[in-house]
């Protein structure tokens, strides 16, 4: 596994070497130059004093209207004053309206779109009500209204031309938020115990930022626009000596002077275009940032992956253990899952009770479908929000958690219950180390100083097989192999010591020899910190391999529940019976082995055997070579 990770951080340092955003930004010649004019516009107002030649509001009758000379290189105005240091100043106010103005609108758009994209239904409704209202109103009408209230007040107006932008921050906000919120990983967050604020603070906000920068360019340059429009008209500083307002003086004398509406009409010109430019660059320049490998790169990352592959699966060992009900480590009593649809509420999973002692590997199986995930995601408390659960009771380590407030019961995720998700890749954050994901919920959650977690993470990743940790916690995701993702995964989900671990089918993404890699880790800490274990699972190989009992849903109900030895060598129900059967070769192999009584043999029978097309096992050698080649394809181009 370490000869891939050193070519994935080969390909980082590669990438390191095309450079951040900012110096790809200014190696185009739009962005350099656009850049450029910004910084020596920002330079011209902060050192005006310096550079204007007089004082902008000085009058000196002699150059009312001159023409550019050498003293007054771009003329009098109207009432004598000098253009060039009029413009000057000017600067300093534009810049500081446009600010004013994009920074009222990030502070009211950017969180708004956060809460409503991150918490949905009618945080999002109200949101988006309000966004709606304030893009109806005519925006002008109101800003004469508070100009002629607030006796034409600069900073009011800016910040008035601030909210009615907001709008476009809220919109841009909440659908990026959308687009990610239901990621795997923000879920992962969700279940390593952080707060929605730092969910959102954190993972959340991240691939906000590049359109909000963008966003910023482009609303710099209207509010430039729009406080020009309004000096244009006489309101808000009439004697400021801004842009507009110069603009307002040369288009009164424009017949005869139309010098004196060209300069701030070009200064205002050049500033906005140069931030238009600097925000489609940008723009161009984030969303071409991920790096592709040559078709011969992926190739030998390819070989390596498949050289590294062991070439024997792990043997089969299940053990049972007795448990009384009264401290089971989860108990469901009579859970329903239901679901808001246009149609009316639709119930998924009907009224199930369930148990797993301390210490127990609990499997459910079914097929896709059953109600497996909603199960357990309602154990976590993590389904989505048109989904909602009712239960008589859900003991977590004695505890009924059905009657804890949300708040704590998402205290419970991380320190009582573990989660190890599907799919290891789309559950890490891809904008973070694997050092930061996780050391972030030891140090937020468990309250370890950053020194601690650190060696807490170390010591997972490390117990968890990986051969180099500290390398592994300067990685990024994408530089993992899914094996190894899974058991980072597994080493944040057990960093919290949790008494009870939910696997949610966590080799079925994974590579045929990995898979059994995985399944022995599994098997190996729940009998270390002896936890219970409940593993979802199509496989009844996987079943047979790690399962103490199993429930067989089907249809959002329980089929049977049993011993896994018991069911598998005389199953009660004759759907379980057809599983079972599903996930041999051939109906013929499957008469010869009740002929032969060979059923109760399973861990040798069916070992890998999927109801539903999932990955086969080592028993069925010419499937697992197919799935391992497939496996190795989707490594490479993920890759
Ligand atoms: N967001 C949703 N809205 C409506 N119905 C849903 C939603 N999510 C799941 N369901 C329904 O709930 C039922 C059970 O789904 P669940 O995800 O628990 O199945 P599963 O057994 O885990 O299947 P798989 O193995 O394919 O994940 C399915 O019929 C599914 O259509």
């Amino acid at each position: 596994m370490t000869a891939p990770l050193t070519d994935r951080i080969d390909s980082r340092e590669r990438e390191r070497g095309r450079g951040s955003t900012f110096v790809r930004l200014l190696k185009r010649p739009a962005g350099a130059i656009s850049l450029a004019v910004l910084l020596l516009i920002v330079l011209v107002a902060v050192f005006a004093p310096l550079l204007a030649p007089y004082d902008p509001n000085f009058v000196d009758l002699t150059i009312t209207r001159a023409p550019p000379s050498a003293e007054h290189p771009l003329g009098g105005d109207t009432t004598g004053r000098d253009v060039l240091s009029r413009l000057i100043f000017g600067t300093r106010i534009t810049l500081w309206g446009a600010f004013v103005a994009v920074a009222t609108s990030i502070v009211i758009g950017v969180p708004s779109g956060l809460a409503a994209g991150y918490f949905g239904g009618k945080t999002d409704r109200i949101g988006t009500w309000i966004s709606d209202a304030v893009q109806s109103v005519p925006g002008m009408i109101i800003l004469l209204i508070v100009g002629s209230n607030t006796g034409n007040n600069f900073d009011i107006l800016m910040v008035t031309v601030g909210v009615f932008m907001a709008p476009g921050y809220f919109r841009l906000t909440r659908s990026t938020v959308l687009a990610v919120r239901n990621e795997a990983y923000v879920d992962a967050a969700r279940v390593s115990g952080l707060s929605n604020a730092r969910i959102m603070g954190r993972h959340v906000i991240r691939p906000v930022v590049a359109p909000i920068v963008i966003q910023s360019a482009l609303t710099a340059g209207m509010a430039m626009g729009m406080q020009a429009g309004l000096q244009f008209l006489g309101i808000g500083g009439g004697t400021t000596p801004g842009w507009g307002a110069a603009m307002n003086e040369g288009f009164r004398v424009m017949r005869t002077d139309p010098l004196l509406l060209l300069w701030p009409s070009l200064a205002l010109g050049i500033s906005i275009a140069a931030l238009a430019v600097l925000g489609s660059t940008l723009a161009d320049v984030i969303s071409v940032k991920t790096p592709m490998l040559t078709k011969r790169q992926r190739r030998r990352i390819a070989q390596k992956n498949a050289a590294a592959l062991p070439a024997d699966a792990v043997e089969t060992v299940t053990g049972s253990v007795s448990h009384a009900a009264a401290d089971s480590a989860v108990r469901l009593e009579n859970l329903r899952v239901k679901y808001e649809t246009t149609n009316g509420a639709v119930e998924v999973v009907h009224g199930i009770t369930l148990d797993v002692a301390p210490g127990e590997v609990l499997g459910i199986v079914g097929e896709s479908g059953s109600g497996k995930s909603q199960t357990v995601f309602s154990m976590l408390d993590l389904l989505p929000s048109s989904g909602y659960c009712t239960a008589d009771a859900i003991w977590i380590g004695g505890e009924d958690v059905t009657r804890l407030p949300r708040s704590a019961r998402a205290k419970l995720l991380g320190h009582r219950i573990g989660y190890v998700p599907q799919e290891p890749m789309t559950n890490l954050d891809p904008s973070f180390t694997i050092g930061h994901q996780l050391t972030e919920p030891l140090r937020a959650v468990h309250g370890l100083s950053r020194a601690d977690a650190k060696a807490r993470a170390l010591a997972m990743l490390e117990r968890v097989g990986i051969a180099d940790p500290a390398r592994v916690m300067r990685s990024y995701p994408h530089e993992l192999s899914g094996g190894m993702a899974q058991r980072v995964l597994i080493a944040g989900a057990i960093a919290g010591k949790p008494s009870v671990l939910v696997a949610d089918e966590p080799t079925t993404a994974l590579d045929v020899t990995v898979q059994a890699e995985v399944l022995e880790l599994l098997r190996e800490l729940q009998q270390e910190y002896r936890m219970a274990l409940v593993i979802v699972t199509h496989n009844f190989g996987v079943v047979a391999d790690i399962c103490d009992r199993v429930v067989v849903m089907r249809s959002g109900s329980i089929e049977e529940i049993g011993e896994v030895s018991r069911l598998f060598s005389a199953p009660e129900s004759e759907y379980t019976r057809e599983l079972i059967a599903a996930s041999l070769d051939g109906a013929e192999s499957r008469r010869e082995l009740d002929r032969a009584g060979l059923r109760p043999a399973v861990g040798d029978a069916i070992d890998g055997g999927a109801i539903d097309g999932g990955a086969a096992g080592p028993a069925s050698a010419s499937a697992a070579q197919t799935d391992a080649s497939t496996e190795a394809q989707t490594e490479e181009v993920r890759a």
